[in-house]
């Protein structure tokens, strides 16, 4: 039977509904035993894909029952206060995670402002001591893109032993946790970045193309191995033909999807899991929480001894 054009396409927004309902069930049961989960999302300045982001962070908290706060700052703001801000939510106990949107201004260091997260409260598994773990393939909380792509190419059922992935976009966030998580089910992963000679030809080669570097329709139909599975991460602010705002990813959508077996489609694909992983890792950081709480001071019911 050939294949009809829209089966090519990887939705997200199965897989988020399905991890946002177990974060749901998860998040009832740890506010009746006295520990209600609550998030906390810090933003600097303005940057329209950071809008889109924390919006949807906000809507599905809400349907997952997770308290969830914005903290906003100007982009005049110093690192110093920052930092600050940042030691006040590790040093209250009723903030369970804490979020950092990138970008931030220049001249913000932001590997400093992530070291200042507690790790029990970095929900993005960005502190150095988090990230390491991935390294380690202790992977049960990874940067939440890098963690939802993965989870979108496990969709198509495709066998990740051996499997040739090739990966374009080295950032730290999402292109080398990307590698390191596919790395420890065992493909054979390639990263390439703007410093690669011919990166056509790298992903010629690719079962599994990912893409994260911010560059509207970078990936062409001529670049794609036919009957790859092609995940664009790429979120980009376009002016479409009518002259309203659209997003738009780093595929060529139109074209590749001729060649490609699968493609995500930007919106509604890595997105939506995306704020959902993010809703989960703030249970799984809870739940270490607990286990700490727990382990000082037994098992009592928290809201009661206070
Ligand atoms: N520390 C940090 N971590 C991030 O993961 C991070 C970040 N900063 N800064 C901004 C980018 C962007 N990003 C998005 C995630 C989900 C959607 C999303 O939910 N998109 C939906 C909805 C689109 C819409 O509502 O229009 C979709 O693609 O279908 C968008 C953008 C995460 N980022």
């Amino acid at each position: 039977m050939p294949l009809s054009h829209d089966s090519r396409y990887l939705k997200g927004g199965p897989v988020a509904k399905r991890i946002i309902a177990a974060v749901r069930e998860d998040a009832a049961i740890a506010k009746a035993a006295g520990f209600p989960p609550k998030l906390i999302s810090i933003t600097v300045g303005d940057t329209a894909a950071v809008d889109v982001y924390v919006r949807n962070q906000r809507a599905k908290a809400q349907l997952a029952g997770i308290d969830f706060e914005e903290r906003r700052f100007p982009a005049t703001i110093t690192s110093g206060e920052l930092e600050a801000a940042i030691h006040g939510l590790n040093a209250d106990p009723r903030v369970t995670g804490i979020i950092i949107q990138r970008p931030v201004p220049a001249h913000i260091p932001i590997r400093t402002l992530q070291a200042a997260v507690h790790p029990l409260k970095d929900v993005e598994g960005m502190h150095p001591a988090s990230i390491g773990n991935i390294v380690y393939n202790q992977l049960d909380l990874a940067p939440c893109t890098a963690a939802a792509s993965v989870e979108l190419l496990k969709e198509t059922g495709l066998d990740l032993k051996g499997l040739e992935v090739v990966i374009v976009g080295h950032s730290e966030i999402v292109g080398k946790p990307i590698a390191f998580l596919l790395m420890s089910e065992g493909a054979t992963v390639t990263v390439c970045h703007h410093i690669t000679r011919s990166v056509a030809a790298h992903a010629r080669r690719a079962d599994a193309l990912f893409v994260a570097v911010g560059k509207p329709r970078l990936i062409k139909a001529d670049m794609v191995k036919p009957g790859a599975a092609v995940i664009d991460i790429g979120i980009n602010s376009e002016i479409g033909p009518d002259g309203s705002s659209r997003i738009v990813g780093d595929v060529d959508t139109e074209s590749v999807r001729e060649v490609a077996s699968w493609i995500t489609p930007v919106p509604g694909g890595v997105g939506p899991i995306t704020v959902a992983i993010l809703l989960r890792n703030t249970m799984v950081a809870l739940s270490r929480q607990r286990a700490l709480y727990e382990a000082t001071y037994g098992t009592a019911d928290r809201l009661a001894a206070e």
